[in-house]
């Protein structure tokens, strides 16, 4: 009997730190594209963004790990917190298509993403190992980015606001982040006084 191919995503990030956002775009993907598993892929440094994470490696990687310990289907891949300079989402994709063939390869992706994703480097290639899931974030529309060959499945969801910049500035402000992160996440940040959080 034929084996249906297993369908895995990767869900790369600053996650600094990881949100609510995060967590229920995840489920939803999962629910509706049938996923055999997510792969958090916290990123050492998004190739597009000028400044670096505010939180050290460790600690995003620990936010993100208490944050989805109780998922059954949710993982981490910290391949790229090994590597040095800039997260190529490419050179990702090359080494997991080796260590998992005869797949289908996911990436998952906000809405805001759109606008710069002909920007990703080898953006040409990439779109013929994988496919695009994208959920729609407040603020950014279906802007389609013409690239050619791109295949986007789009999530069904409930919209969210939430953002990472948005739990930095009120951590650092010392306002409630109660809701915007899991309750083990707020406490993470406080008991390690991340974002000047007191
Ligand atoms: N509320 C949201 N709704 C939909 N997509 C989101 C949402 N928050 C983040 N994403 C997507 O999740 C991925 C990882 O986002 P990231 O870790 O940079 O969080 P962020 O909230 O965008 O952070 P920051 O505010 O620091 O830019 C990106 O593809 C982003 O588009
Ligand atoms: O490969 C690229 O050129 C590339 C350019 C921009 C963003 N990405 C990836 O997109 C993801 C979103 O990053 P961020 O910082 O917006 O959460 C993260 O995994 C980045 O490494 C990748």
């Amino acid at each position: 009997m034929l084996r249906e191919k297993r369908r895995i995503a990767f869900f790369g990030g600053s996650f600094d730190p990881v949100h609510s956002g995060h967590l229920q775009m995840a489920q939803a993907a999962a629910e509706q594209l049938r996923l055999h598993r997510v792969y958090f892929v916290p990123a050492a440094q998004n190739p597009l963004k000028d400044a670096a994470p505010q939180a050290t490696p460790s600690h995003r990687l620990e936010m993100l790990r208490t944050a989805i310990h109780t998922e059954r289907l949710f993982s981490i891949w910290e391949g790229e917190l090994g590597r040095d300079g800039p997260s190529y989402t490419l050179q990702s994709i090359e080494h997991l298509e080796r260590v998992y063939p005869n797949s289908h390869l996911f990436w998952i992706i906000g809405s805001d993403q759109l606008p710069g994703l002909k920007y990703w480097r080898g953006i040409e290639k990439l779109v013929h190992k994988i496919g695009f899931i994208l959920v729609m974030r407040p603020g950014y529309q279906l802007d389609w980015p013409g690239i050619p060959g791109l295949s986007l499945f789009l999530v069904n969801n409930r919209l969210n606001p939430v953002s990472a910049t948005e739990v930095r500035t009120r951590a650092g402000a010392g306002l409630p982040i109660e809701g915007l992160v899991p309750p083990a996440v707020d406490s993470y940040i406080r008991e390690n006084r991340l974002y000047n959080a007191d």
